[in-house]
């Protein structure tokens, strides 16, 4: 069993509730322990990530967020950003599964927040599983 932290951007109350109903599902479904942090918005789930690593106290990351463009740059920006933070961490061997919907409308987060629709949240979460156990098996 592993201990991993769900790190949410909690923008749009609603859909991150769908959101993470479809992570902990997984999680819960894979037998292992979750713990859920919350910050601001995308831009802060790679910080908040990467201090966490420092602690040693989580064997994986679930990146929960949802960024819906508006009318300026800024969506590239957080969506971008945030993107790349995370792969960075990953890279550095961090196992993270990215579940930030980059989208257009509400629309298009409703139907991929939804676990008995796209379950972005589910399939995040079984990027970090997968990225994990890849981790135990070049560890051993
Ligand atoms: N517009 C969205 C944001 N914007 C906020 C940024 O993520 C960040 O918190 C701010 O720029 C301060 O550093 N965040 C989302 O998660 N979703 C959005 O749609
Ligand atoms: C993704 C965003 O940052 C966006 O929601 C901000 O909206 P706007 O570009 O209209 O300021």
């Amino acid at each position: 069993m592993a201990k991993f932290l769900i790190v949410e951007a909690r923008f749009y109350d609603h859909l991150n509730d769908l959101m993470i109903k479809g992570v902990t599902a997984e999680l819960k479904r894979s037998g292992h322990e979750f713990e859920v942090l919350t910050v601001p918005g995308a831009l802060e789930i790679p910080g908040a990530i990467s201090l966490a690593v420092e602690s040693g106290e989580f064997d994986g990351y679930v990146a929960v967020g949802v960024v819906i463009r508006g009318e300026t740059y800024h969506f590239e920006i957080v969506a971008g950003e945030s993107a790349r933070g995370i792969m960075a961490l990953t890279m550095d061997g961090v196992a993270i599964g990215n579940g930030i919907l980059t989208v257009e409308n509400e629309a298009q987060a409703l139907t991929r927040a939804k676990p008995d629709e796209k379950d972005k949240g589910g399939e995040a979460a079984k990027a970090a599983i997968a990225l994990y156990e890849l981790g135990q098996r070049f560890a051993a």
